[in-house]
């Protein structure tokens, strides 16, 4: 476990030389599975991350209603809560919903990666939040969202890990 830390400050390293560039693009697979009021989870990018903002526009062009993840602390789970508007400081630079707006239950989940494999095996934060909000909603399908660079051979999946259903970057669309 701990053998992924340099790992992960690799792939942050190139995926932060490659911001500012071209960000992932929206598939037709993505669009077709979106209706009216369905609960979508997006993120807002902290700084060299991938922007979801296209998945984000799809999604309000469709009428989906939008939740953001809450963070309280690294050991409690994420919650995800409707996206009204008006937003708070979070931890780590964050901008969330504030405490008090709606749990919502996601049906799409965008998520993003510092790191991934075209099996669908993926590299996070390392605090365990989406890895405990996939287990905790496991019928939501899971996009990872993230910049080509970020790309590995392969990643060996730990016991908790759930994969991903679709992989979004800025030049390919990966179902594996
Ligand atoms: N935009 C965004 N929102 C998100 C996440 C995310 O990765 N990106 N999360 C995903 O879980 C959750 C928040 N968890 C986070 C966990 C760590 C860091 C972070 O900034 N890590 C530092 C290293 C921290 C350290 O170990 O000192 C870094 O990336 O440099 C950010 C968010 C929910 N919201
Ligand atoms: N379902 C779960 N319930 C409780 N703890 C979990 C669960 N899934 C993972 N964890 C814990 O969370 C940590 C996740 O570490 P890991 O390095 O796999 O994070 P990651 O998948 O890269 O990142 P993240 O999930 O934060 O995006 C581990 O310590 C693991 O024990």
């Amino acid at each position: 476990m701990t053998d992924k830390a340099p790992l992960r400050a690799r792939l942050r390293a190139a995926r932060d030389a490659a911001a500012g560039g071209r960000q992932p693009i929206v598939d037709e697979a993505f669009v077709l599975r979106l209706r009216p009021g369905m609960v979508v989870a997006a993120y807002l990018p902290t700084p060299g991350e991938a922007d979801p903002a296209a998945f984000i526009d799809a999604a309000r062009t469709m009428g989906c209603t939008l939740a953001l993840p809450f963070v309280v602390d690294r050991p409690t789970p994420l919650r995800f809560l409707h996206w009204q508007g008006q937003l708070v400081a979070g931890p780590f630079g964050l901008r969330q919903p504030p405490a008090a707006a709606p749990e919502l239950v996601p049906e799409i989940i965008l998520t993003p990666l510092v790191g991934f494999d075209r099996r669908g095996n993926r590299l996070g934060q390392g605090a365990g939040h989406y890895d405990r909000a996939f287990a905790q909603h496991p019928s939501a399908w899971r996009v990872g969202i993230a910049l080509g660079v970020q790309e590995v051979p392969a990643l060996t999946p730990d016991p908790w890990d759930v994969p991903l259903h679709a992989i979004a970057t800025e030049s390919e669309w990966i179902l594996p």
